[in-house]
């Protein structure tokens, strides 16, 4: 028996001594989808620099194909999300086409309203009514677009805030807000829907007209049930408990999707994992609680796993792959979770009880359980290492060269 597969009967039985049946495990982590972001696949960089890596997708169709290698390489990333007008073309039956033929589907489109002059003070929050008229036309194309593509989810972050006390009024600009994402929220077709993404800080640097997970539940709640807040992993103060902030919102049925990615001190957007892989694993481990508790399991079901990264110094391709593994390993140990003996230790009190349990899970290489996994989906069982090893950097780079970056 092949080294891998005799380590994951070993798994196996060890899981099964401990009532988790693997195959069941295996099945679960076979539904999971990613979804990855197009500008994830391009040169990007911060206000120092942009350094232009060999072979970078140039183009959204060169964006799609690096897409669509990532998924061919992982088996779990079935879709591509788009960014506009980054990814804007004149023909979208063209590109969901060219999508398809390549193995994926256009996902989520997020509207772009932090690069344009006017929004020097907001955007659908500016004091000027012509400057809000001119965000929403933007959203509300981003909705036919949407429509175009079949894609079901519209996904809205707001750079809108302002840099100085006094600047302007706190609630004049929280009732633009709500006007104007109502007229959105109006615009929705049936089934879309609207994730509400909030971030602390940056561009805006003393107030920011979307902060908080709080603040993104009100708007959702004055919105409607097509309305669900959005958690990028990266948009918290140091110190927050994302994974309490998203038990909470799945409670009260608002989690829509999550941007994962990293970060050590602002939204650096670092790979997912990269840096804190036992917080990736407490987030994931409540997705799986709510999906085992019949009062969340609808919301858990529907929620939409994006990454959301920038590639500043590291391949994008291989750097995107790894941060797929990482994910398909934080899962794989929620997953694992023996959630009767962390019942029994809850109710018991047994505070370090509980506790172990989760580094039980947490501590166990997951790793034959997600090659077993990619043995049965016809793949190698290391997908950055086949990334890294089939000649794709190679090639990518002699056809596109390493083009001097212009910025967007
Ligand atoms: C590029 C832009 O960056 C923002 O910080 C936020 O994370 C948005 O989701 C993303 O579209
Ligand atoms: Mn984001
Ligand atoms: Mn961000
Ligand atoms: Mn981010």
């Amino acid at each position: 028996m092949p080294e891998r597969e005799a380590a994951f009967e070993f798994l196996r039985e060890q899981l099964g001594d401990g009532g988790v049946d693997a195959d069941g495990v295996v099945a679960e982590l076979r539904r999971l989808e990613i979804e990855t972001p197009s500008w994830g696949y391009g040169n990007s960089g911060t206000r120092f620099h942009v350094f232009p890596w060999p072979g970078a997708a140039r183009t959204v169709w060169e964006r799609i194909a690096d897409a669509a290698l990532v998924h061919r390489l992982t088996g779990t990333c079935p879709s591509v999300a788009i960014h506009i007008p980054w990814d804007r073309v004149d023909d979208w039956t063209a590109l969901r086409g060219y999508a398809e033929g390549q193995g994926v589907r256009l996902g989520a489109v997020n509207p772009n309203l932090f690069q344009d002059d006017v929004y020097r003070l907001g955007s659908v929050c500016h004091p000027d009514a012509a400057v809000r008229r001119q965000a929403l036309d933007h959203v509300l194309e981003c909705v036919e677009i949407a429509c175009r593509i079949d894609s079901g989810i519209l996904s809205l972050w707001l750079a809108d805030g302002t840099n100085y006390p006094g600047q302007d009024d706190f609630r004049g600009r929280y009732r633009r807000l709500l006007e104007s994402l109502g007229e959105v929220y109006a615009a929705l077709p049936d089934g879309m829907r609207l994730l509400v993404e909030y971030k602390f800080f940056e561009p805006a640097f003393y107030q920011t007209d979307l902060p908080d997970w709080g603040t993104a539940l009100l708007v959702c709640r004055r919105l409607g049930p097509q309305a669900q807040v959005l958690v990028d992993t990266g948009h918290h103060p140091q110190g927050t408990n994302i994974e309490q902030i998203v038990a909470l919102l799945l409670v009260e049925g608002a989690l829509g999707g999550f941007h994962f990615n990293n970060r050590k001190y602002a939204d650096d957007d670092l790979i997912v994992g990269s840096v804190e892989p036992f917080e990736l694993f407490l987030i994931l481990n409540e997705i799986v609680a709510a999906r085992r508790d019949s009062a969340t399991t609808a919301t858990a079901e529907t929620i939409a796993f994006m990454i959301d990264q920038a590639h500043n110094v590291e391949g994008k391709i291989d750097a995107m792959i790894q941060s797929v593994v990482n994910i398909q390993t934080a899962y794989a140990k929620a997953l694992l979770v023996d959630r009767l003996r962390l019942d029994e230790a809850r109710r018991a009190g047994d505070v370090l009880g509980a506790h172990r349990v989760l580094l039980d899970a947490y501590e166990t290489d997951v790793r034959p359980l997600l090659a077993h996994l990619r043995a049965q989906l016809g793949l190698a069982p290391d997908p950055v290492q086949a990334f890294r090893e089939g000649g794709y950097a190679e090639r990518l780079a002699a056809e596109r060269g390493a083009i001097a970056y212009e910025p967007r």
